[in-house]
């Protein structure tokens, strides 16, 4: 039997677009598949762009309770917001909705962890008590979305370097990065000092106090 590499499939698969009107305008919504992780994953684009322009982008993990449900127990809710609304300010823009619950646990685990920080474990040591690292997720089907997307230069709305440096390692051009500190709560201050101080981000915590 003949073996070709050009038989070997890809991990991630372009499914479908469509329109996605929203509060925030019209977007479009496009499906992706990872075929390892048996995962499906999203990306909202909204407006046009060329291969010349910096195009705003979010890279969004998926958090149920927040985006979904009103929680104010973490800012991601308030993130996802306000990143759809500078991407209709801007006029142009993409959200990168990545289905990684809990920074890669599952929902499950993370109610498991919230149980935990009931209880005053932190948003760190509640993953490590539950035997997992304090972040596990992987960005590379980004790759593939911004290719798929003629997205090349980016402006990254995050407090995250991690992301930053993921893309980098992905070979896409980071021009910016915007600060996405919005949303403080008296609910998910300690969460954010936390991720500051052991996750690494560039939160300004004078907005904190
Ligand atoms: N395990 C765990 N996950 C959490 C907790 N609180 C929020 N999350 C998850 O953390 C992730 C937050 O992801 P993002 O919104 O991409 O934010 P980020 O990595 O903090 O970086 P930014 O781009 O600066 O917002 C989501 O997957 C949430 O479900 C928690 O206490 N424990
Ligand atoms: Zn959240």
């Amino acid at each position: 039997m003949q073996h070709s590499l050009n038989n070997i499939k890809p991990r991630y698969e372009y499914v479908s677009s469509a329109k996605l009107p929203t509060l925030f305008g019209l977007f479009n919504i496009h499906g992706f598949f990872d075929t390892t992780e048996n995962q499906e994953h999203v990306v909202l684009t909204h407006g046009q762009w060329d291969a010349n322009d910096i195009v705003p982008i979010r890279i969004h993990s998926e958090c149920l309770t927040g985006d979904s449900l009103f929680s104010t127990k973490c800012d991601c809710g308030f993130q996802l917001e306000k990143a759809l609304q500078n991407i209709a300010d801007h006029g142009f823009g993409a959200i990168l909705y990545l289905r990684q619950e809990g920074r890669g646990i599952g929902l499950l685990n993370k109610i498991k962890a919230y149980h935990l920080q009931d209880q005053g474990f932190d948003t760190v040591e509640a993953n490590e008590h539950l035997g997992f690292d304090a972040d596990l997720r992987d960005y590379n089907i980004c790759k593939t979305m911004l290719d798929t997307l003629d997205i090349v230069n980016v402006e990254l709305m995050t407090n995250n370097p991690k992301k930053l440096r993921a893309l980098e390692d992905l070979g896409i051009n980071v021009v910016t990065r915007r600060a996405i500190d919005h949303g403080v709560t008296k609910d998910n201050k300690g969460y954010l000092k936390v991720k500051t101080n052991k996750l690494g981000h560039t939160f300004n915590l004078d907005k904190l106090k």
